[in-house]
């Protein structure tokens, strides 16, 4: 589960906010799409909830644990893949696994089982031994996504996943984000690729200029509009007509 209260964040002083009183609530077993324009705060936010920045006002907490009052034990509850994923490139992939699970405490037990699994799931087990800095963008995104669930989190977080990857690996993606949902772990992803937004989601959130424009199902995004758009009308017109 991430709860964000009320939170905002401005990046200079006397700048703009880039996140303005957000609210939001996404519960387990739940795959949320967080939309918004270019520069809307969506990558702002997902690093507010990861704890790499601080917000201004409000907390956020993941799993029920403040990002901000336990920073360690929120931590340890999220898996984080973050925009142009670029992990170590001296490592081989295999040693950067081993280095996440270290930091993570996964077991020797643990990690002897995910780590195969993980990679064959996402075709990478023949290359584990390859240094990083060898890999294709869409390989390190890979590895990336691989690194992120190492220690099984409950809350998985995603900054424009399908970015570099191609039409199998993003199907492949897809596929592991349903079955952590199904497993009653928490997605929550940035996205502009509208059809994976429409298809995966759960819910949709979509950001304008810091602040949330619309929140629900893509059925009640569309109620809405008045009623304006029809079922057969995409998250595409919606999103168009919110931003
Ligand atoms: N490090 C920074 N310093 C100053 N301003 C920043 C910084 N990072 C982001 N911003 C500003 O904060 C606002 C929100 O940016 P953010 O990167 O969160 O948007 P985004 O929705 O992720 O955009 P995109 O879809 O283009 O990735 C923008 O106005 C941006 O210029």
């Amino acid at each position: 589960m991430i709860w964000i209260g009320n939170v905002s964040k401005r990046y200079a002083k006397t700048g703009p906010l880039a996140v303005d009183g957000l609210q939001l609530t996404v519960p387990k077993g739940e795959i949320f799409g967080f939309l918004g324009p270019n520069g809307a705060g969506k990558t702002t936010t997902i690093k507010m909830i990861t704890g790499i920045l601080k917000p201004d006002e409000g907390d956020i907490e993941v799993d029920g644990v403040s990002i901000s009052r336990n920073p360690i034990e929120a931590k340890k509850r999220i898996g984080y893949v973050p925009d142009g994923a670029d992990p170590f490139s001296r490592l081989t992939g295999m040693e950067y696994l081993t280095f996440m699970a270290d930091v993570y405490r996964v077991s020797r037990d643990e990690r002897n089982k995910r780590i195969p699994e993980l990679a064959e799931r996402f075709e990478m087990q023949d290359v584990l031994g390859d240094l990083i800095s060898s890999y294709s963008r869409g390989m390190k995104q890979k590895i990336s996504v691989i690194a992120a669930l190492i220690h099984s989190p409950p809350v998985w977080i995603l900054d424009e996943p399908m970015v570099g990857l191609d039409p199998k690996s993003s199907s492949i993606l897809k596929d592991e984000m349903r079955r952590y949902s199904e497993n009653g772990k928490t997605v929550f992803f940035s996205t502009h690729v509208l059809e994976v937004a429409e298809r995966l989601c759960d819910r949709l959130a979509v950001l304008k200029e810091g602040r949330l424009v619309a929140e629900g199902k893509l059925e009640e995004l569309r109620q809405g509009t008045g009623g304006q758009m029809n079922d057969e009308q995409t998250l595409e017109n919606l999103f168009l007509e919110l931003t």
